[in-house]
């Protein structure tokens, strides 16, 4: 078992429900294409050249933190480098995503998806270690996408709405849906112990579109494969897990028990709602829209105020956005709140 990094961070104190002066914060997808250094350095590689290269991910993880003073750095990668590493193939698209060369559809499919090992993502561990060190005292965020929303883009082909495909497997042939979401389980369980073994303070598992689905659904085809990926890292690691998804409102309790540390929360559930459903079991992660960033700074002063009074319900509190940072923020304002966030202290 290897412990906790960082285990004083405030990004650790709150996701364990210890005391905290003022909430943490950091932002989903705050290294990204809102950033002109970010433009600039990925100017002429391709996203998982990027991904491959450990100087390039540790520069590119460390910039929104030197910009804004956020309280955690998120790993720069993306949920479908893992499946990448064991043969899937995957690219990315800019401006769609995912795109998956031969979609998913049968028994055989599986055979292209192997289990994932360290040994498949050598430059992972290189640019973790690289990161964290020169994180110094900021905690690193590793991260996995969870089987559900990688199931997603392996049956669909790439972005889907609608997942229609998916259902229709999962519904349709019960048996080949759970023997894909187990090994997706195992890639996502790995790729996040992996991350968390070379350094990764806290780990974040993204069922991004898993709100698609009905509670009792989720509970029969999901649940248990996500408590397996969370598992895998409790059993080898104690860093915090972090479960996040978009339009769960129906389903927090449930991404809870699969074994979260801290449940996030998408901006439609107010926070206090969200400790409502979930108990005091579990921190909360959020939830200040994406899209405020875009409104007047009074506007969005006030939000994020209520965001963080509200917070101060929750047994923990990570101050995030409900969902990433959209590609057209001013990456100005972003700074703001951080500002604004780290003076509120009780
Ligand atoms: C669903 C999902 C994906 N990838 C991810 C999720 C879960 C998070 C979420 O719900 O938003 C996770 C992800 N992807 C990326 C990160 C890195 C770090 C960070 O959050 O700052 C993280 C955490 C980098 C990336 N991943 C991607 C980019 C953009 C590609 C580029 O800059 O060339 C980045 C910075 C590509 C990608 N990959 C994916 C999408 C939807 C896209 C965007 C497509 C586009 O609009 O161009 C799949």
């Amino acid at each position: 078992m290897n412990a906790s990094p960082l285990a004083d961070s405030l990004l650790v104190r709150a996701a364990r429900r210890q005391p905290v002066p003022r909430p943490p914060v950091w932002f989903m997808r705050q290294a990204g294409r809102s950033l002109p250094e970010y433009r600039a350095v990925r100017e002429g590689t391709t996203m998982f050249e990027a991904c491959r290269d450990p100087e390039l991910t540790t520069e590119i993880t460390l910039q929104p933190v030197r910009r804004h003073g956020v309280d955690a750095a998120i790993f720069f990668s993306d949920i479908v480098v893992p499946l990448a590493a064991v043969g899937v193939d995957v690219d990315l698209v800019a401006g769609v995503g995912p795109v998956v060369a031969e979609p998913f559809r049968t028994r055989a499919d599986l055979d292209r998806l192997p289990a994932l090992t360290a040994e498949h993502v050598p430059y992972v561990v290189e640019a973790v270690r690289q990161t964290v060190a020169e994180l110094g005292d900021t905690p690193l965020i590793g991260f996995a996408g969870a089987p559900f929303t990688l199931a997603s883009y392996l049956v669909e082909g790439g972005p889907s709405k609608s997942h229609e495909r998916t259902k229709a497997m999962m519904y349709g042939d019960p048996q080949l849906w759970h023997d894909l979401c187990d090994r997706l389980a195992q890639i996502a369980g790995t790729y996040m112990t992996v991350q968390a073994q070379a350094g990764a303070s806290a780990v974040q598992l993204f069922d991004s579109w898993v709100g698609a689905l009905p509670r009792r659904v989720y509970e029969s085809c999901v649940q248990e494969h996500s408590r397996r990926a969370l598992g895998m890292v409790a059993e080898a690691t104690d860093v915090p897990r972090i479960h996040f998804g978009v339009g769960t409102g129906e389903l927090l309790h449930l991404m809870g028990e699969a074994g979260a540390d801290v449940v996030g929360v998408d901006y439609r559930v107010s926070l206090l709602d969200a400790v409502d459903r979930l108990g005091p079991s579990y921190a909360v992660q959020g939830n200040l829209d994406p899209a405020l960033l875009f409104a007047p700074w009074e506007v969005l002063e006030r939000e994020v105020r209520r965001i963080v009074d509200e917070g101060r319900q929750a047994p923990g509190h990570v101050f995030n956005l409900g969902h990433g940072v959209l590609p057209a923020t001013d990456p100005s304002v972003l700074t703001r709140v951080v500002e604004l966030v780290h003076s509120l202290g009780q």
